[in-house]
């Protein structure tokens, strides 16, 4: 058997994504001295079109397109997402190798003169790139007002800093990795704004057919956060949740069992459906489908069905 001498990271152009697809390339070079690890930046239909809602573009799969067709076409060995932007239903010839250890899952709550959602004034404009986060936010604060707010993270703080919001909501774990952490006002806590499945860890992509490469990278997985993310993910999947949707799902592990909280809710904050559960930790995925069931038991299908209406009333946002 011949591991790979040199291989190639295929990844998006911003800055986040050069920063996790260094982290990889470290951490490979670390584990596997001599070996020579290049970048193939890329850019992508989700980062150029940036005056429309992700939901209303095509969702997430925006993101990762270019990169698997490098993958396929093998000018790139292997592609580092976060895993939040990697659909749930990742299908052959494509598969998740490894999920490294997550960081902060939390969203962090950026303003220059606030401390927390809480102490804002009605009719403040709140930021948020995702309708999770502001369903989240309308239902406990329905006097606020929330704005979308798209683009990289450096271009979301520059608008910020420009006056066009109060305050914004965007996660911790990309401000930490481009040294940004000094800009959160306080992390809000999970009760306040449970993080999207899979929030502040790192997937990485590469093709099924490549065993040799698939037993390298299996040696960064981190188990725990798999087992967890496992888990997420399952509720999205089993919710239909490919699109954009205002679905979360948080996962912790503690002696070996895990406890799954999701919830599906409208983006004006009306109607939010939660389902706590725990179990083993070998059962994940069958854990994340007994939530989505939960969920479904409450109405969650009658709530993303009406979001897939091509008639949703969502003009008033832009
Ligand atoms: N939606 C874009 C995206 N994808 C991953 C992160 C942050 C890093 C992570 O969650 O791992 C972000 C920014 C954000 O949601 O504010």
């Amino acid at each position: 058997m011949t591991e790979p001498k040199k291989l190639t990271i295929a990844t998006r152009a911003s800055r986040l994504a050069l920063w996790q697809a260094y982290h990889v390339r470290d951490l490979l070079i670390e584990r596997f001295p001599g070996l020579q690890v290049n970048l193939l930046e890329m850019t992508t239909k989700g980062d150029q079109i940036l005056d429309r809602t992700l939901s209303k573009i095509g969702g997430k799969g925006l993101f990762i397109k270019e990169l698997e067709t490098a993958l396929v076409d093998g000018r790139a060995d292997l592609a580092v997402h976060s895993l939040k932007d990697v659909p749930v239903d990742l299908q052959s010839p494509f598969t998740l190798a490894a999920i490294l250890e997550r960081a902060d899952p939390t969203d962090a709550f950026v303003s220059p003169n606030y401390h927390q959602l809480s102490e804002l004034p009605a009719g403040a404009v709140v930021g948020t790139s995702s309708l999770r986060r502001e369903s989240q936010i309308r239902a406990a604060y329905p006097e606020l007002v929330v704005k979308p707010l798209r683009g990289n993270l450096d271009t979301r703080l520059s608008k910020l800093d420009k006056g066009d919001y109060d305050a914004i909501v965007l996660a911790s774990a990309g401000l930490e990795r481009l040294g940004l952490a000094d800009r959160i006002a306080s992390r809000l806590d999970v009760s306040e704004s449970l993080p999207a499945a899979g929030q502040g860890a790192l997937g990485i992509e590469t093709l099924e057919s490549r065993s040799e490469l698939i037993e390298m990278l299996a040696g960064l997985a981190n188990p725990a956060t798999t087992a967890c993310v496992t888990a997420e993910r399952a509720v999205s999947r089993a919710l239909g949740g490919s699109c954009q949707v205002p679905i979360a799902a948080y996962a912790t592990l503690t002696d070996n069992a895990i406890t799954l909280n999701a919830l599906v809710a409208t983006p004006d904050g009306q109607r939010v459906l939660r389902s706590p559960r725990t179990a083993g930790a070998e059962g994940a995925e069958q854990l994340g489908n007994d939530v989505a069931q939960a969920l479904k038991e409450q109405g969650a299908d009658e709530i993303l069905a009406a979001l897939q209406e091509p008639t949703q009333p969502d003009d008033k946002k832009a």
